[in-house]
């Protein structure tokens, strides 16, 4: 069963009983007389004078901060990191840990980032220093397995919650990864520095969805410093440390890896038992492979060279894998020739949407063929295969973890790689099943046959459970929203006196393209989403072609249900109406199942005259115009004689 799955039956359990166990782990001794106190500045370019030796496991603590979007988790990060000198106070940077481009314009986390730190606490009656892993994770649900992942190397979580919003749907779904994963949970209202902050409602909310003891809370403020002196004591003390032994054979768990120019694949590493050496001899559990360790250290938060990593840290390593494909995540990490029990380590990333990408110059191939190797070499959560389309020429098909997964992928591969694409409509992963009882998974439209009744003899398509948490006043208008999107309500309660908390069975085509935009838009944006994967469930489904001027275009192809088919028909032929330019020559748009037509547009004959509002004689500005347009050419797609611009096959996007 999946992690998801244990967490909704969780989840299901909780709200009908409101009372759970404590999650807290209770093994570790609390110290109530432990006293805060700071460490000396320490600052990461004293790097390679860092004695891990000085960090036995008791004296280490990982911990994730976990939260919904925006509540708070890089602000309160960066506030940590400065409160132990691990980055200068004031370095001009907010949210330190998201380094990507995508990630500062959009303000969102994506990767999951760990920083280790340093810091002297007064703890058991001494002054003892600690080492402290910090993993800032994501917030949106499409990166959810990356705090999964990050909870694997953590004993301890700080769930962090906006003390104006409350308890949100990401709330809820990390709050259940955090318990099944046995970790000690400290929950921080943050943010109690607005105006409209209400620390005492979420307060009430946290014990009575989770259980979780009012007075363990925190309350902090990660703008103005409010509170944070408790966050580290409260680290320290609440959460175990690492349970691994040091005289075990080593054992290594796979979190990460990534590409880098000069030094080739970087490893990241949580060592579970026994001790990592520079030059060590060793092999992955997963494919036997041996490899040497020319290099290891802590990420402080740059990487950090120390020469060793003991039981219980997380770090960097460089082992001359050639590939980040030969760094399997969750692969176990060991001496060669020494034999162990190989760790859990993940289930794989489930691939909830699919999509075409193609070069927007069709020569572009091989340029793009480079940049998605590179850019899959920093997101190992794509999946690539090759295909072509005789619309759109040699391209591939890449699976995403969601939508907006999708969007970043794009973006950085046109802001770190200079690739410019087209992408095809979404499509989830169908199963069909042919009359000889084959079954096929049909992640591109255009592979079904056009007229399937003819050949197949059942479809089945996946399903998620939806996690809605809305202000009570909205319950109406997103009960019919649901509806509409085909939606089997599951669950119907409410988390106090203003917000209610529901959970539908959903179809998860219906969702992942605008579902939470018109979620957003009917609740005035206060409403919060989440989705966990569920199982496939019958359907009727039609494929539906797009034809100009009688020719259908694959790339445009999608599947629907029957009973949407002449909405999303007319929908989409409308679209490309308003984007494809007036030509010499007619165009007629169609949508058609089989072959019946279900809906028609005409785009009358006339060639766009780009000069026709230039007055004048003025030839530079005509000449500019005319390159203008010819680069606009560069970006079209020729389909039979039909030139369609690339921003055609962006608002197909849009139509569910
Ligand atoms: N008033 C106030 N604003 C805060 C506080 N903490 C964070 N913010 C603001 O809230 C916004 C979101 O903060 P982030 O730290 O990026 O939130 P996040 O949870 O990391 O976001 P994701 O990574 O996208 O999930 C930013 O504009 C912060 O400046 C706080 O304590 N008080």
């Amino acid at each position: 069963m999946s992690t998801f799955k244990r967490a909704s039956r969780a989840l299901r359990s909780n709200f009908s009983l409101f009372s759970t166990p404590r999650p807290y782990l209770s093994h570790f001794s609390f110290n109530q007389n432990a006293s805060f106190c700071s460490r000396p500045r320490q600052n990461s370019k004293e790097g390679s004078t860092i004695d891990l030796n000085k960090y036995p496991s008791d004296n280490i603590r990982n911990f994730s901060i976990i939260a919904h979007v925006d509540h708070g988790k890089s602000t309160l990060a960066d506030r940590l990191l400065e409160l132990t000198g691990t980055i200068r106070k004031g370095h001009g940077q907010p949210q330190y840990l998201d380094k990507l481009q995508v990630e500062r314009e959009r303000g969102i986390t994506v990767k999951a980032q760990t920083a280790t730190m340093f810091h002297r606490h007064k703890f058991l009656g001494s002054d003892t220093d600690f080492l402290l892993n910090l993993i800032d994770t994501p917030g949106h649900v499409d990166f959810s397995y990356e705090v999964s992942r990050s909870l694997a190397a953590c004993q301890g979580a700080l769930l962090v919650v906006d003390a104006a919003q409350g308890v949100q749907a990401q709330t809820v779904a990390n709050f259940y990864l955090a318990f099944e994963s046995n970790l000690a949970i400290i929950p921080v209202i943050n943010k109690i520095d607005q105006p409209t902050a209400d620390p005492d409602r979420v307060k009430a909310q946290l014990k009575s969805m989770f259980d979780l003891d009012p007075s363990d809370a925190l309350f902090t403020s990660a703008k103005t410093g409010q509170g944070l002196e408790q966050v580290l004591p409260a680290v320290i003390e609440r959460i175990p440390p690492p349970p691994g032994k040091s005289t075990s054979p080593l054992r290594m768990l796979l979190l990460d890896s990534y590409y880098d120019e000069y030094k080739g694949v970087i490893c990241h590493v949580a060592v579970v038992d026994g001790a990592l050496h520079k030059g060590d001899k060793i092999s992955s559990a997963a494919t036997g492979q041996s490899y040497e360790v020319s290099d290891v250290g802590i990420l402080h938060p740059e990487l950090v060279p120390t020469g060793i990593l003991l039981t219980g840290q997380v770090g960097f390593m460089v082992n001359g894998m050639r590939s980040t494909k030969e760094a399997r995540i969750g692969d176990t990490l060991h001496h060669t020739r020494t034999v162990i029990q190989p760790l859990p380590g993940f289930k794989p990333a489930k691939h909830m949407v699919f999509s075409g990408l193609y070069p927007a110059d069709g020569s572009d191939f091989e340029a793009l063929n480079h940049a998605i190797e590179r850019l899959t070499c920093n997101d190992a959560s794509v999946s690539v295969t090759k295909e072509s389309s005789t619309a759109l020429g040699l391209g591939f098909r890449c699976g995403f973890l969601g939508l907006l997964h999708m969007d970043v992928f794009h973006q950085r591969l046109e802001q770190e790689h200079g690739a410019h694409v087209i992408s095809t409509v979404p499509t989830v992963p169908y199963i069909f099943e042919y009359s000889d009882g084959s079954k096929v998974e049909v992640q591109n439209p255009a592979a079904l046959p056009s007229n399937p009744k003819n050949r197949l003899s059942a479809c089945w398509e996946p399903t998620v459970i939806a996690t809605i948490i809305i202000p009570s006043e909205y319950v109406g208008s997103v009960i019919t929203l649901c509806a509409e999107r085909r939606g089997e309500q599951l669950e119907y309660s409410f988390i106090d006196s203003q917000r209610a908390f529901m959970k539908y069975r959903m179809p998860l085509r219906e969702i992942v393209v605008d579902f939470y935009n018109e979620l957003k838009s009917i609740t005035s944006g206060y409403a919060s989403f989440d989705y966990e994967d569920s199982e496939y469930q019958s359907s009727d489904l039609v494929k539906l072609d797009i034809l100009l001027n009688g020719q259908p275009v694959d790339a445009m192809a999608t599947i629907v249900h029957k009973s949407k088919a002449p909405r999303v028909g007319r929908e989409l032929v409308e679209k490309l109406k308003k984007f494809i330019d007036r030509q010499m020559f007619e165009i007629i748009i169609q949508a058609a199942i089989g072959s019946k037509v279900i809906a028609r547009e005409t785009l009358s004959a006339m060639r766009k005259n780009v000069l026709a509002k230039c007055y004048g004689g003025d030839i530079t500005r005509k000449k500019k115009l005319l390159e203008k347009q010819k680069e606009g050419k560069k970006r079209m797609k020729r389909v039979g004689s039909v030139d369609i611009p690339q921003e055609a096959f962006h608002e197909l996007l849009k139509v569910s």
